[in-house]
């Protein structure tokens, strides 16, 4: 934040530096009592203040936030299992999870900070002073929270959708549990990790004796600081990545290719999506004694400019005709552009973020890839049919492993004073 911004937004709201000022660790000591939170927000939010909101992304809304937001330079995607076998629980869950994901949105503390020395403080403290920094919070719920073993858990499984079903199995697959699957997940992004770590951190520890972690990924893209143009970002592999995807500001688009619609399946997803999850890893040191005329046959793009073969411009509609001069198509059949085209008519909202998470120690090699987020209305009628002519016959399949899967129901959005999931827990 500036030196001459004020901690305030437009709302009178309040950041989590004047949090910490007002609880007495920036020096200015007003003692909160035995009210906590709830007292604390009625001193902050008559608050009144000169800025408007910075960085920050509305909370609730018609659908979750973190679907069609504009992509932030981070994620920590977490999945969960639940451990309580009650449904009133989980309604409780939801309902503190609704309300603290709505504090945290706005960069605001889930609670005091430091009202009772004898007392954990309800808030961890690492997002103290930092600004909101564009974090989202979407929720799904996975095919288990229905359904396992057999088990109609909660008594949902009459909502469960169709669409809402474990993949398929793929060649090639090499997947792991320990990456797969969970009855819940989350998806925290924002520019700055630390942020989004805080936030799904303070979400799992509202979650004790409920939901316990199932598995973890954070991910990053090029920051907005390193790229001031913001360009398409680049992957692991130096290709430009997320040029071709539905357009998220054309309602008409989103709404065909995105949004689960009335009537689509049980009416409580109406205005959610559906999240595919794959943990692709990427052989990084394979890739790079590869030269560049084959890197470019495999994605059927150019490295520098990001345009398909044979091509000037990025953005530039495909021309899968397009041959050189002995015959041959210039994107090559087995390019993972011609193949993930296909014939146009499917397309998935792609949310990619790069992961690094050090050496795998089974080969001695990077474990780095591709958090690979997609958001669609139908996966059978999208991502499982792309998925299956790539893992078919994608020559990208020499340099990557899918290693983790999952499929989630993002939950319709709500409105303050809702929690998310009431839809379908009601
Ligand atoms: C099943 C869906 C997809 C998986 C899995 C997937 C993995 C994957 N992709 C890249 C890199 C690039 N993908 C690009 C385009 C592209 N990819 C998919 C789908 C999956 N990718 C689609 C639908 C598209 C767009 C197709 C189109 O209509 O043109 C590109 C090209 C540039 C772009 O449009 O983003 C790159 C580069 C990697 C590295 C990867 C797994 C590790
Ligand atoms: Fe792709």
């Amino acid at each position: 934040m500036a030196k001459n911004e004020s901690n305030s937004d437009s709302q009178g709201t309040i950041s989590r530096r004047d949090m910490l000022k007002t609880a007495g660790v920036g020096g200015i000591g007003v003692l909160i009592g035995a009210s906590g939170l709830g007292g604390l927000m009625s001193i902050t939010e008559s608050k009144a203040s000169s800025t408007g909101a910075k960085e920050v992304v509305s909370y609730y809304g018609k659908h979750q936030a973190g679907i069609t937001t504009k992509t932030q330079n981070n994620v920590y995607f977490i999945a969960l299992d639940v451990t309580t076998s009650k449904k009133e629980d989980l309604v409780k869950l939801f309902k503190e999870w609704t309300l603290a994901a709505a504090l945290m949105s706005e960069g605001k503390p889930v609670g005091e900070l430091s009202s009772n020395e004898f007392l954990p403080p309800k808030d961890t403290g690492e997002a103290a002073g930092l600004s909101a920094s564009n974090l989202t919070i979407t929720f799904g719920v996975g095919p288990s929270l229905f359904v396992k073993d057999n088990q109609d858990r909660f008594g949902l499984k009459q909502k469960q959708p169709k669409e809402l079903a474990d993949l398929p199995k793929f060649p090639l697959d090499a997947l792991e549990e320990e990456w797969s699957g969970g009855d819940l997940c989350i998806q925290a992004c924002a520019d700055d990790l630390q942020v989004a770590f805080h936030a799904v951190r303070n979400l799992i520890r509202i979650a004790r004796g409920k939901a316990i972690l199932k598995w973890a990924q954070p991910g990053f893209q090029r920051t907005k600081h390193a790229d001031a143009k913001e360009g398409t970002p680049r992957n692991l592999f130096g290709f430009k990545d997320g040029t071709v995807n539905p357009d998220v500001k054309n309602e008409n688009q989103v709404n065909e290719q995105v949004w689960v619609q009335p009537g689509d399946g049980p009416n409580w997803l109406a205005g959610g999506s559906y999240l595919v999850v794959r943990r692709i890893q990427m052989f990084i040191e394979v890739w790079d004694r590869t030269n560049l005329k084959e890197q470019e046959a495999t994605f059927g793009r150019y490295r520098d400019s990001g345009a398909a073969l044979g091509q000037k411009d990025e953005f530039e509609k495909l021309d899968l005709k397009h041959k050189h001069a002995n015959g041959s198509y210039s994107i090559p059949g087995d390019s993972h552009t011609r193949l993930s085209h296909g014939n146009g008519s499917e397309q998935i909202l792609r949310r990619a973020f790069s992961y690094s998470n050090g050496m795998d120690p089974k080969t001695g090699s990077f474990d780095a890839g591709l958090l690979f987020l997609c958001f669609q209305r139908t996966p059978s009628k999208q991502f499982i049919p792309i998925q299956k002519r790539l893992s078919e016959m994608d020559k990208l399949n020499e340099y990557t492993s899918h290693r983790g899967s999952a499929m989630f129901a993002c939950l319709p959005g709500t409105k303050q004073g809702g929690f998310i999931g009431e839809t379908l827990f009601n």
